[in-house]
Protein backbone atom coordinates (compact mmCIF):
# COMPACT_ATOMS: atom_id res chain seq x y z
CA UNK A 1 0.00 0.00 0.00
CA UNK A 2 1.39 2.88 -1.33
CA UNK A 3 0.63 5.51 2.37
CA UNK A 4 2.12 8.67 3.07
CA UNK A 5 3.19 8.76 6.51
CA UNK A 6 3.35 12.66 9.04
CA UNK A 7 7.27 12.75 10.38
CA UNK A 8 5.50 12.17 13.51
CA UNK A 9 4.37 8.63 12.30
CA UNK A 10 7.39 7.62 10.79
CA UNK A 11 9.01 8.42 14.34
CA UNK A 12 6.24 5.80 15.24
CA UNK A 13 7.12 3.34 12.96
CA UNK A 14 10.66 3.81 13.44
CA UNK A 15 10.31 3.43 17.14
CA UNK A 16 7.93 1.00 16.97
CA UNK A 17 10.99 -0.93 15.15
CA UNK A 18 13.20 -0.59 17.52
CA UNK A 19 10.95 -1.55 20.20
CA UNK A 20 10.22 -4.90 18.48
CA UNK A 21 14.23 -5.50 18.87
CA UNK A 22 15.46 -3.62 15.40
CA UNK A 23 18.10 -1.42 16.90
CA UNK A 24 17.96 2.18 15.67
CA UNK A 25 21.99 2.00 14.45
CA UNK A 26 20.82 -1.24 12.02
CA UNK A 27 17.99 1.28 10.41
CA UNK A 28 20.55 3.63 10.52
CA UNK A 29 22.61 1.36 8.69
CA UNK A 30 20.19 0.06 6.16
CA UNK A 31 18.70 3.70 5.58
CA UNK A 32 22.84 4.95 4.92
CA UNK A 33 23.62 2.21 2.68
CA UNK A 34 20.57 2.80 0.83
CA UNK A 35 21.37 6.11 0.14
CA UNK A 36 24.83 4.89 -0.82
CA UNK A 37 23.52 2.48 -3.54
CA UNK A 38 21.47 5.29 -5.17
CA UNK A 39 24.17 7.27 -6.14
CA UNK A 40 26.60 4.27 -6.67
CA UNK A 41 23.40 3.62 -9.29
CA UNK A 42 23.52 7.06 -10.31
CA UNK A 43 27.37 8.43 -10.89
CA UNK A 44 30.82 7.18 -11.37
CA UNK A 45 33.34 7.31 -8.34
CA UNK A 46 33.51 10.99 -8.17
CA UNK A 47 34.79 13.73 -5.03
CA UNK A 48 31.76 13.58 -2.35
CA UNK A 49 31.80 15.82 0.30
CA UNK A 50 29.11 14.54 3.02
CA UNK A 51 27.40 17.27 5.27
CA UNK A 52 26.56 15.94 8.26
CA UNK A 53 24.36 17.59 11.21
CA UNK A 54 24.22 16.03 15.05
CA UNK A 55 21.06 14.38 14.47
CA UNK A 56 20.18 11.00 13.14
CA UNK A 57 19.58 12.84 9.73
CA UNK A 58 23.68 12.92 9.97
CA UNK A 59 24.58 9.70 11.41
CA UNK A 60 22.70 8.10 8.55
CA UNK A 61 25.57 11.08 6.63
CA UNK A 62 28.50 9.04 7.90
CA UNK A 63 26.90 5.85 7.15
CA UNK A 64 26.82 7.16 3.85
CA UNK A 65 30.62 8.02 3.38
CA UNK A 66 31.53 5.05 5.64
CA UNK A 67 30.17 3.12 2.90
CA UNK A 68 31.77 5.00 -0.47
CA UNK A 69 34.91 5.29 1.10
CA UNK A 70 34.68 1.40 0.95
CA UNK A 71 34.31 1.62 -2.66
CA UNK A 72 36.98 3.29 -3.04
CA UNK A 73 35.04 6.79 -3.67
CA UNK A 74 37.17 9.93 -2.42
CA UNK A 75 34.90 10.84 0.42
CA UNK A 76 35.41 13.12 3.42
CA UNK A 77 32.83 14.14 5.95
CA UNK A 78 31.58 18.09 6.83
CA UNK A 79 29.99 18.53 9.91
CA UNK A 80 27.96 21.06 11.13
CA UNK A 81 28.23 19.77 14.98
CA UNK A 82 29.91 16.86 16.90
CA UNK A 83 27.32 13.92 16.92
CA UNK A 84 24.78 14.45 19.47
CA UNK A 85 22.09 11.10 19.90
CA UNK A 86 23.64 7.77 20.28
CA UNK A 87 23.01 6.35 17.07
CA UNK A 88 24.93 9.01 15.24
CA UNK A 89 27.76 8.81 17.57
CA UNK A 90 27.75 5.10 16.85
CA UNK A 91 27.89 5.85 13.21
CA UNK A 92 30.31 8.75 13.16
CA UNK A 93 32.65 6.56 15.33
CA UNK A 94 33.45 3.88 12.97
CA UNK A 95 33.76 6.74 9.98
CA UNK A 96 37.25 6.25 9.87
CA UNK A 97 38.07 9.01 7.29
CA UNK A 98 38.31 12.68 6.81
CA UNK A 99 36.16 14.98 8.92
CA UNK A 100 36.15 18.91 8.63
CA UNK A 101 33.72 21.99 9.52
CA UNK A 102 30.80 22.45 7.33
CA UNK A 103 31.67 24.86 4.22
CA UNK A 104 35.36 23.98 3.80
CA UNK A 105 35.19 25.61 0.62
CA UNK A 106 36.50 22.30 -1.44
CA UNK A 107 36.11 21.34 -4.85
CA UNK A 108 33.11 18.24 -4.85
CA UNK A 109 31.62 16.89 -7.69
CA UNK A 110 28.37 15.56 -5.46
CA UNK A 111 27.17 16.52 -2.04
CA UNK A 112 25.04 14.55 0.46
CA UNK A 113 22.61 16.76 2.45
CA UNK A 114 22.81 15.12 5.89
CA UNK A 115 22.01 18.23 8.01
CA UNK A 116 18.41 17.29 9.35
CA UNK A 117 15.58 15.40 8.26
CA UNK A 118 12.84 14.64 10.17
CA UNK A 119 13.98 16.68 13.13
CA UNK A 120 14.25 20.47 11.36
CA UNK A 121 13.30 21.96 13.82
CA UNK A 122 14.01 26.03 13.01
CA UNK A 123 15.14 27.58 9.54
CA UNK A 124 18.26 27.20 8.52
CA UNK A 125 20.98 29.78 9.38
CA UNK A 126 24.84 30.29 8.91
CA UNK A 127 26.96 28.32 6.54
CA UNK A 128 23.87 25.23 6.14
CA UNK A 129 21.26 28.50 5.20
CA UNK A 130 24.22 29.94 2.63
CA UNK A 131 25.15 26.56 1.02
CA UNK A 132 21.68 25.65 0.91
CA UNK A 133 21.11 28.79 -1.67
CA UNK A 134 24.57 28.38 -3.26
CA UNK A 135 25.23 24.48 -4.14
CA UNK A 136 23.86 23.97 -7.29
CA UNK A 137 21.03 21.13 -7.18
CA UNK A 138 22.55 18.84 -10.04
CA UNK A 139 25.07 18.23 -7.12
CA UNK A 140 22.71 17.41 -4.40
CA UNK A 141 21.61 14.13 -2.65
CA UNK A 142 19.62 14.96 0.55
CA UNK A 143 18.75 12.32 3.04
CA UNK A 144 15.63 11.68 4.10
CA UNK A 145 14.11 15.57 3.60
CA UNK A 146 16.00 18.60 1.97
CA UNK A 147 17.34 20.26 4.71
CA UNK A 148 15.19 23.29 5.57
CA UNK A 149 11.89 21.56 4.31
CA UNK A 150 9.37 21.10 6.87
CA UNK A 151 8.57 16.97 6.44
CA UNK A 152 4.79 17.75 7.03
CA UNK A 153 4.00 20.39 4.71
CA UNK A 154 6.57 20.69 2.27
CA UNK A 155 7.62 24.34 3.03
CA UNK A 156 10.65 25.60 3.24
CA UNK A 157 11.13 27.49 6.63
CA UNK A 158 11.93 31.15 6.25
CA UNK A 159 12.14 29.98 2.73
CA UNK A 160 15.09 28.36 2.55
CA UNK A 161 16.16 25.35 1.64
CA UNK A 162 18.51 22.58 -0.40
CA UNK A 163 16.95 21.73 -3.13
CA UNK A 164 18.35 18.08 -4.43
CA UNK A 165 18.42 16.25 -7.79
CA UNK A 166 17.59 13.25 -5.80
CA UNK A 167 16.34 12.98 -2.72
CA UNK A 168 16.20 9.29 -0.67
CA UNK A 169 13.73 9.02 1.90
CA UNK A 170 12.81 5.70 3.51
CA UNK A 171 9.50 3.33 4.43
CA UNK A 172 6.98 5.85 3.12
CA UNK A 173 6.79 9.35 1.11
CA UNK A 174 5.75 12.00 3.36
CA UNK A 175 3.94 14.89 2.95
CA UNK A 176 6.98 16.79 1.26
CA UNK A 177 7.45 14.75 -1.07
CA UNK A 178 3.97 15.04 -2.56
CA UNK A 179 2.77 18.37 -1.97
CA UNK A 180 4.20 21.51 -3.57
CA UNK A 181 7.04 23.15 -3.15
CA UNK A 182 8.86 20.93 -1.33
CA UNK A 183 7.82 18.38 -4.25
CA UNK A 184 10.00 20.88 -6.38
CA UNK A 185 13.08 20.73 -3.71
CA UNK A 186 12.79 17.15 -3.52
CA UNK A 187 14.01 16.45 -7.41
CA UNK A 188 13.71 12.28 -8.01
CA UNK A 189 12.27 10.83 -4.72
CA UNK A 190 13.57 7.46 -4.13
CA UNK A 191 11.93 5.36 -1.01
CA UNK A 192 14.02 2.60 0.47
CA UNK A 193 12.67 -0.25 2.12
CA UNK A 194 14.65 -0.21 5.83
CA UNK A 195 12.49 -3.14 6.85
CA UNK A 196 10.07 -1.48 9.23
CA UNK A 197 6.79 -3.56 8.00
CA UNK A 198 3.65 -2.34 7.37
CA UNK A 199 2.48 0.72 8.64
CA UNK A 200 -1.42 1.66 7.87
CA UNK A 201 -2.33 5.65 7.68
CA UNK A 202 -4.69 7.00 6.40
CA UNK A 203 -3.23 9.13 4.23
CA UNK A 204 -1.96 7.42 0.82
CA UNK A 205 -0.55 7.98 -2.69
CA UNK A 206 -3.02 7.73 -5.20
CA UNK A 207 -2.33 4.98 -7.21
CA UNK A 208 -4.32 2.05 -8.67
CA UNK A 209 -3.07 -0.14 -6.39
CA UNK A 210 -5.67 2.24 -3.50
CA UNK A 211 -9.14 0.55 -6.27
CA UNK A 212 -7.99 -1.17 -8.99
CA UNK A 213 -9.69 -4.09 -7.48
CA UNK A 214 -12.73 -2.12 -6.41
CA UNK A 215 -13.06 -1.24 -10.19
CA UNK A 216 -16.25 -1.54 -12.38
CA UNK A 217 -15.64 -3.47 -14.85
CA UNK A 218 -18.69 -5.11 -16.29
CA UNK A 219 -19.78 -8.42 -15.88
CA UNK A 220 -20.34 -11.06 -19.10
CA UNK A 221 -23.98 -10.56 -19.15
CA UNK A 222 -23.73 -6.73 -18.68
CA UNK A 223 -26.09 -4.22 -20.68
CA UNK A 224 -26.10 -0.77 -20.44
CA UNK A 225 -28.66 -0.45 -17.68
CA UNK A 226 -26.37 -2.41 -15.57
CA UNK A 227 -23.30 -0.20 -16.34
CA UNK A 228 -25.62 2.73 -14.63
CA UNK A 229 -26.89 5.79 -16.06
CA UNK A 230 -25.47 9.35 -15.66
CA UNK A 231 -26.78 12.80 -16.28
CA UNK A 232 -24.91 15.69 -16.86
CA UNK A 233 -26.93 19.22 -16.63
CA UNK A 234 -25.61 21.77 -19.76
CA UNK A 235 -25.49 25.48 -19.35
CA UNK A 236 -27.49 28.04 -21.79
CA UNK A 237 -26.95 27.59 -25.59
CA UNK A 238 -23.78 29.04 -26.42
CA UNK A 239 -22.59 27.27 -22.88
CA UNK A 240 -23.00 23.89 -23.76
CA UNK A 241 -19.42 22.44 -24.40
CA UNK A 242 -18.65 21.78 -21.10
CA UNK A 243 -21.68 19.37 -20.59
CA UNK A 244 -20.21 17.65 -23.61
CA UNK A 245 -16.75 16.93 -22.58
CA UNK A 246 -18.38 15.87 -18.87
CA UNK A 247 -20.76 13.38 -20.69
CA UNK A 248 -17.79 11.83 -23.19
CA UNK A 249 -15.87 11.53 -20.16
CA UNK A 250 -18.47 9.26 -18.62
CA UNK A 251 -19.12 7.41 -21.39
CA UNK A 252 -15.94 6.76 -21.89
CA UNK A 253 -14.99 5.68 -18.32
CA UNK A 254 -17.82 3.17 -18.75
CA UNK A 255 -21.65 4.26 -17.65
CA UNK A 256 -23.87 2.56 -19.28
CA UNK A 257 -26.22 5.48 -20.55
CA UNK A 258 -25.19 8.59 -20.68
CA UNK A 259 -27.46 11.78 -20.93
CA UNK A 260 -27.38 15.67 -21.28
CA UNK A 261 -30.21 17.51 -19.64
CA UNK A 262 -30.31 20.64 -21.77
CA UNK A 263 -32.64 23.85 -21.20
CA UNK A 264 -34.94 23.99 -24.70
CA UNK A 265 -32.93 26.94 -26.09
CA UNK A 266 -29.50 25.07 -26.34
CA UNK A 267 -31.20 21.74 -27.35
CA UNK A 268 -30.35 22.96 -31.32
CA UNK A 269 -26.36 22.71 -30.50
CA UNK A 270 -26.56 19.55 -28.45
CA UNK A 271 -28.46 17.67 -31.40
CA UNK A 272 -25.90 18.52 -34.15
CA UNK A 273 -22.81 17.30 -32.13
CA UNK A 274 -24.01 14.06 -29.73
CA UNK A 275 -24.18 10.68 -30.74
CA UNK A 276 -24.31 8.01 -27.94
CA UNK A 277 -24.80 10.50 -25.25
CA UNK A 278 -28.66 11.43 -25.30
CA UNK A 279 -30.10 14.26 -25.38
CA UNK A 280 -33.27 15.68 -23.14
CA UNK A 281 -34.60 18.75 -22.99
CA UNK A 282 -35.89 19.96 -19.06
CA UNK A 283 -37.40 23.72 -17.71
CA UNK A 284 -37.85 23.99 -14.00
CA UNK A 285 -36.88 21.86 -10.88
CA UNK A 286 -40.02 19.81 -11.47
CA UNK A 287 -39.05 18.58 -14.58
CA UNK A 288 -35.27 18.13 -13.78
CA UNK A 289 -36.82 15.76 -10.63
CA UNK A 290 -38.49 13.49 -13.04
CA UNK A 291 -35.23 13.80 -15.46
CA UNK A 292 -33.12 12.47 -12.72
CA UNK A 293 -35.55 9.96 -11.77
CA UNK A 294 -34.15 7.01 -12.81
CA UNK A 295 -30.44 8.58 -13.15
CA UNK A 296 -27.93 6.70 -10.11
CA UNK A 297 -24.97 9.77 -10.87
CA UNK A 298 -25.48 13.42 -11.94
CA UNK A 299 -23.04 15.99 -12.95
CA UNK A 300 -23.70 19.68 -12.59
CA UNK A 301 -22.01 22.65 -12.40
CA UNK A 302 -19.21 22.75 -15.65
CA UNK A 303 -20.82 25.96 -17.41
CA UNK A 304 -24.17 25.68 -16.08
CA UNK A 305 -24.51 29.34 -14.58
CA UNK A 306 -23.75 31.16 -11.40
CA UNK A 307 -27.70 31.73 -11.27
CA UNK A 308 -30.85 30.93 -9.17
CA UNK A 309 -31.40 28.10 -11.61
CA UNK A 310 -28.40 26.05 -10.62
CA UNK A 311 -28.59 26.58 -7.28
CA UNK A 312 -32.14 25.64 -7.63
CA UNK A 313 -31.22 22.33 -10.00
CA UNK A 314 -28.43 21.46 -7.75
CA UNK A 315 -30.97 20.89 -4.40
CA UNK A 316 -33.20 19.31 -6.98
CA UNK A 317 -31.06 16.80 -7.51
CA UNK A 318 -29.48 16.26 -4.08
CA UNK A 319 -33.13 15.02 -3.60
CA UNK A 320 -32.70 12.44 -5.92
CA UNK A 321 -30.88 9.20 -5.32
CA UNK A 322 -28.43 10.03 -7.76
CA UNK A 323 -24.79 10.26 -6.24
CA UNK A 324 -23.71 14.30 -7.31
CA UNK A 325 -20.53 15.53 -8.29
CA UNK A 326 -20.42 19.35 -7.59
CA UNK A 327 -17.91 21.63 -9.92
CA UNK A 328 -17.40 24.71 -11.02
CA UNK A 329 -20.40 27.26 -11.10
CA UNK A 330 -22.37 25.14 -8.90
CA UNK A 331 -19.61 25.21 -6.18
CA UNK A 332 -19.30 29.05 -6.85
CA UNK A 333 -23.18 29.91 -6.68
CA UNK A 334 -22.82 28.85 -3.08
CA UNK A 335 -20.12 31.61 -2.19
CA UNK A 336 -22.40 33.22 0.03
CA UNK A 337 -24.28 30.29 2.09
CA UNK A 338 -21.90 27.33 1.77
CA UNK A 339 -23.90 25.71 4.44
CA UNK A 340 -26.95 25.45 1.76
CA UNK A 341 -24.70 23.08 -0.41
CA UNK A 342 -23.40 21.25 2.80
CA UNK A 343 -26.62 20.68 3.81
CA UNK A 344 -27.90 19.71 0.96
CA UNK A 345 -24.65 17.18 0.30
CA UNK A 346 -24.43 13.74 1.71
CA UNK A 347 -21.28 10.93 1.85
CA UNK A 348 -21.39 10.02 -1.64
CA UNK A 349 -21.19 13.54 -3.60
CA UNK A 350 -17.89 14.86 -4.83
CA UNK A 351 -17.10 18.56 -4.91
CA UNK A 352 -14.53 18.94 -7.62
CA UNK A 353 -12.89 22.87 -6.73
CA UNK A 354 -9.97 24.27 -8.13
CA UNK A 355 -8.32 26.37 -5.32
CA UNK A 356 -10.20 29.02 -6.47
CA UNK A 357 -13.66 27.38 -6.03
CA UNK A 358 -12.41 25.66 -2.84
CA UNK A 359 -11.47 29.77 -1.47
CA UNK A 360 -15.24 30.70 -2.03
CA UNK A 361 -16.46 27.71 -0.06
CA UNK A 362 -14.33 27.24 2.74
CA UNK A 363 -13.09 30.89 2.87
CA UNK A 364 -9.87 31.06 4.21
CA UNK A 365 -9.59 26.95 5.21
CA UNK A 366 -6.58 26.59 2.61
CA UNK A 367 -4.44 29.45 3.70
CA UNK A 368 -5.11 28.96 7.41
CA UNK A 369 -4.05 25.14 6.85
CA UNK A 370 -0.48 23.89 7.42
CA UNK A 371 -1.03 22.29 3.89
CA UNK A 372 -3.82 21.66 1.44
CA UNK A 373 -4.21 17.31 2.58
CA UNK A 374 -5.19 19.16 5.84
CA UNK A 375 -7.43 21.22 3.91
CA UNK A 376 -9.21 19.26 2.18
CA UNK A 377 -9.68 16.72 4.73
CA UNK A 378 -11.44 19.56 6.79
CA UNK A 379 -13.17 20.41 3.69
CA UNK A 380 -14.78 17.18 3.91
CA UNK A 381 -16.03 16.94 7.14
CA UNK A 382 -17.48 20.32 7.08
CA UNK A 383 -18.86 19.71 4.01
CA UNK A 384 -19.80 15.92 4.76
CA UNK A 385 -18.85 14.64 1.14
CA UNK A 386 -15.37 13.87 -1.14
CA UNK A 387 -13.62 16.95 -1.79
CA UNK A 388 -11.28 16.61 -4.55
CA UNK A 389 -9.06 19.90 -4.46
CA UNK A 390 -7.44 20.47 -7.58
CA UNK A 391 -4.10 21.39 -8.21
CA UNK A 392 -0.45 20.28 -9.83
CA UNK A 393 -0.88 18.14 -6.22
CA UNK A 394 -4.42 17.06 -6.41
CA UNK A 395 -5.90 16.03 -2.76
CA UNK A 396 -8.79 13.73 -2.38
CA UNK A 397 -9.89 13.71 0.68
CA UNK A 398 -13.15 12.02 2.95
CA UNK A 399 -15.28 12.76 5.72
CA UNK A 400 -13.89 9.71 7.79
CA UNK A 401 -10.68 10.69 7.14
CA UNK A 402 -9.19 8.68 3.88
CA UNK A 403 -7.23 10.91 2.04
CA UNK A 404 -5.25 10.15 -0.87
CA UNK A 405 -2.37 12.52 -2.75
CA UNK A 406 -2.22 12.35 -6.69
CA UNK A 407 1.65 12.26 -7.71
CA UNK A 408 1.10 12.37 -11.87
CA UNK A 409 -0.35 15.50 -12.16
CA UNK A 410 0.76 17.42 -15.22
CA UNK A 411 1.16 21.05 -16.45
CA UNK A 412 -0.76 19.63 -19.24
CA UNK A 413 -4.37 19.37 -17.77
CA UNK A 414 -3.94 22.89 -17.22
CA UNK A 415 -6.07 23.49 -20.39
CA UNK A 416 -9.57 24.83 -20.99
CA UNK A 417 -12.43 21.77 -20.19
CA UNK A 418 -9.82 19.72 -18.47
CA UNK A 419 -11.84 19.73 -15.09
CA UNK A 420 -15.32 19.37 -16.87
CA UNK A 421 -14.11 15.86 -18.70
CA UNK A 422 -12.72 14.69 -14.86
CA UNK A 423 -15.96 15.66 -13.52
CA UNK A 424 -17.48 13.38 -16.21
CA UNK A 425 -15.12 10.63 -15.21
CA UNK A 426 -15.43 10.83 -12.14
CA UNK A 427 -19.72 10.58 -12.66
CA UNK A 428 -19.44 7.74 -14.72
CA UNK A 429 -17.60 5.84 -12.32
CA UNK A 430 -20.45 6.93 -9.64
CA UNK A 431 -23.49 5.89 -12.22
CA UNK A 432 -21.52 2.15 -11.98
CA UNK A 433 -21.66 1.88 -8.60
CA UNK A 434 -17.83 3.03 -7.62
CA UNK A 435 -17.56 4.07 -4.06
CA UNK A 436 -16.92 7.69 -3.73
CA UNK A 437 -13.30 8.58 -2.47
CA UNK A 438 -12.90 5.63 -4.80
CA UNK A 439 -13.89 7.16 -7.73
CA UNK A 440 -12.76 10.27 -6.85
CA UNK A 441 -9.24 8.95 -6.89
CA UNK A 442 -10.09 6.91 -9.70
CA UNK A 443 -10.79 9.66 -11.58
CA UNK A 444 -8.36 11.76 -10.61
CA UNK A 445 -5.70 9.64 -11.86
CA UNK A 446 -7.26 8.17 -15.43
CA UNK A 447 -7.59 11.68 -16.01
CA UNK A 448 -3.75 13.06 -14.83
CA UNK A 449 -2.21 9.92 -16.93
CA UNK A 450 -4.39 10.56 -19.40
CA UNK A 451 -2.86 14.18 -19.39
CA UNK A 452 0.83 13.06 -18.66
CA UNK A 453 1.06 10.22 -21.59
CA UNK A 454 0.06 13.10 -24.16
CA UNK A 455 1.68 15.55 -22.85
CA UNK A 456 2.62 19.02 -25.23
CA UNK A 457 -0.70 20.52 -27.14
CA UNK A 458 -3.01 18.65 -25.19
CA UNK A 459 -6.74 20.10 -25.24
CA UNK A 460 -9.86 19.15 -23.48
CA UNK A 461 -11.39 17.58 -26.36
CA UNK A 462 -8.55 14.99 -26.59
CA UNK A 463 -8.80 13.53 -23.04
CA UNK A 464 -12.22 11.37 -23.18
CA UNK A 465 -10.52 9.82 -26.29
CA UNK A 466 -7.21 9.15 -24.37
CA UNK A 467 -9.32 7.06 -21.57
CA UNK A 468 -9.18 3.72 -23.42
CA UNK A 469 -5.38 2.95 -22.97
CA UNK A 470 -5.41 3.90 -19.38
CA UNK A 471 -8.08 1.43 -18.93
CA UNK A 472 -6.50 -0.85 -20.94
CA UNK A 473 -3.66 -0.35 -18.35
CA UNK A 474 -5.85 -1.48 -15.64
CA UNK A 475 -7.92 -4.07 -17.13
CA UNK A 476 -4.10 -5.85 -17.88
CA UNK A 477 -2.92 -5.03 -14.10
CA UNK A 478 -1.86 -8.06 -12.22
CA UNK A 479 -4.51 -8.78 -9.09
CA UNK A 480 -3.57 -6.89 -6.13
CA UNK A 481 -1.28 -10.17 -3.76
N1 LIG B 1 15.00 6.98 14.19
C1 LIG B 1 15.70 6.07 13.49
O1 LIG B 1 16.09 5.01 13.95
C2 LIG B 1 15.99 6.42 12.11
C3 LIG B 1 16.11 7.78 11.71
N2 LIG B 1 16.58 8.07 10.48
C4 LIG B 1 17.11 9.39 10.19
O2 LIG B 1 16.94 10.19 11.34
C5 LIG B 1 16.47 11.47 10.92
C6 LIG B 1 15.79 12.15 12.08
O3 LIG B 1 16.80 12.29 13.03
P1 LIG B 1 16.64 13.30 14.27
O4 LIG B 1 17.82 13.13 15.12
O5 LIG B 1 15.29 13.12 14.85
O6 LIG B 1 16.63 14.74 13.60
P2 LIG B 1 17.60 15.39 12.54
O7 LIG B 1 18.82 14.59 12.35
O8 LIG B 1 16.76 15.69 11.39
O9 LIG B 1 18.03 16.81 13.20
C7 LIG B 1 17.78 17.10 14.49
C8 LIG B 1 18.99 17.79 15.09
O10 LIG B 1 19.30 18.97 14.33
C9 LIG B 1 19.03 20.12 15.13
N3 LIG B 1 18.37 21.09 14.23
C10 LIG B 1 17.14 20.99 13.69
N4 LIG B 1 16.92 22.04 12.88
C11 LIG B 1 18.06 22.79 12.91
C12 LIG B 1 18.45 24.00 12.27
N5 LIG B 1 17.64 24.62 11.41
N6 LIG B 1 19.67 24.52 12.55
C13 LIG B 1 20.49 23.87 13.39
N7 LIG B 1 20.20 22.71 14.04
C14 LIG B 1 18.98 22.20 13.78
C15 LIG B 1 18.15 19.63 16.24
O11 LIG B 1 18.32 20.45 17.36
C16 LIG B 1 18.65 18.23 16.47
O12 LIG B 1 19.84 18.25 17.20
C17 LIG B 1 15.61 11.19 9.77
O13 LIG B 1 15.46 12.34 8.97
C18 LIG B 1 16.37 10.08 9.07
O14 LIG B 1 17.32 10.64 8.20
C19 LIG B 1 17.00 6.93 9.67
O15 LIG B 1 17.13 7.22 8.38
C20 LIG B 1 16.02 5.80 9.81
C21 LIG B 1 16.11 5.28 11.19
K1 LIG C 1 18.60 16.14 4.85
Amino acid sequence: MSNILTVAEMGAADAAAIAAGTPGTVLMERAGLAVAEAIRERHRRCRVAVLCGPGNNGGDGYVVARRLKRWGWPVWVEASAPPATPDAKAAAARWRGETVSLGAQRQTDLVVDALYGAGLSRPLDGEAARLARTIPREQVIAIDTPSGLSGDTGQPLKDVAFRAALTVTFHRRKPAHVLQPGRGYCGEVVVADIGLGDTVSALSENSPDLWAHRFPWPSIEAHKHARGRLIVISGEAASTGAARLAARGGLRVGAGLVTVLSPPGALAEHAAQLEAVMLKAFEGEAALAEAAEAADAAVIGPAAGVTAATRANLITLAHTGAALVVDADALTVFKDRPDDLFAALDRDDVLTPHPGEFERIFPGLLKNSPERITAARTAAKRAGAIVLLKGPDTVIAAPDGRAAVNLNGSPWLATAGSGDVLAGLIGGLLAQGMDSFEAACAGAWIHAEAGAGFGPGLIAEDLPGLVPARLADLHGRPPIR
